[in-house]
């Protein structure tokens, strides 16, 4: 299944393809720990992120040029610099950080509502799940206002049906998900960039 999986994804062209993707979500996410775990394996402390820094980073078979853009307020100013021939976004929001929840949801439906990324897919990880006071995925979900978005955890090709578990997938639909992970445990957010591969 998964061989199979993978020969697709080469006989179209997009095995090592260079997909560009923006890391957003709002400052003290985890952004720039995930971009370094993937890059290189490493945890290491990283002070807030002042000027956007790109990598490649390879997750699974497929090469990403990832931009890790600051989440503070002024940073978000800049974000839509990045917009132009995005590939996916990856949206990151603080599962432990319920205050701030509103505040995510409020930038990620800017994201959503923007013309220029109408037609890109969206992966949202819910990070931090190793603290046992984050919040649930369903929690998460509601609180970002996600029930009518997602469109489904089963990998699929645009345009064939998405949608393998969720409500939507219909062929016009923005490919949405939310994943729970930790990037610090090194867990979910493989499942997430799985996923987000079977659309690029
Ligand atoms: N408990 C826990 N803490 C994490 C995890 N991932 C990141 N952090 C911590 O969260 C804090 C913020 O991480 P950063 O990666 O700097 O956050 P960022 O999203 O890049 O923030 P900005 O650059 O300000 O936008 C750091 O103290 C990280 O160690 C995680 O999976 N679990
Ligand atoms: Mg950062």
């Amino acid at each position: 299944m998964f061989e199979w999986f993978w020969s697709i994804l080469s006989y179209l062209g997009l095995y090592y393809k260079n997909a560009k993707i923006l890391f957003l979500g709002l400052d003290n996410a985890g952004k720039t720990t995930l971009m370094h775990v993937l890059k290189d394996d490493r945890l290491a402390q990283h002070v807030p992120t002042q000027h956007a820094t790109a990598e490649e980073v390879i997750v699974g078979k497929v090469r990403f040029r990832a931009f890790d853009l600051g989440g503070h307020e002024v940073a978000r100013q800049i974000w839509r610099n990045y917009y132009t021939n995005v590939d996916a976004i990856v949206f990151m929001v603080d599962a432990v950080d319920r205050e701030r929840f509103l505040e995510g949801k409020a930038e990620l439906d800017r994201l959503l509502a923007d013309e220029q990324l109408s037609d890109v897919p969206f992966l949202i990880l819910g990070n931090k799940i190793d603290v046992p006071q984050a919040a649930s995925e369903e929690e998460l979900r509601t609180a970002l206002g996600l029930h009518h978005l997602t469109t489904g955890k089963g990998d699929g090709f645009r345009g064939m049906g998405a949608g393998g578990g969720g409500g939507g997938g219909g062929k016009d639909i923005r490919p949405l998900e939310l994943f729970m992970c930790s990037v610090v445990r090194r867990m979910g957010y493989g499942e997430g960039f799985r996923w987000l591969s079977s659309y690029l």
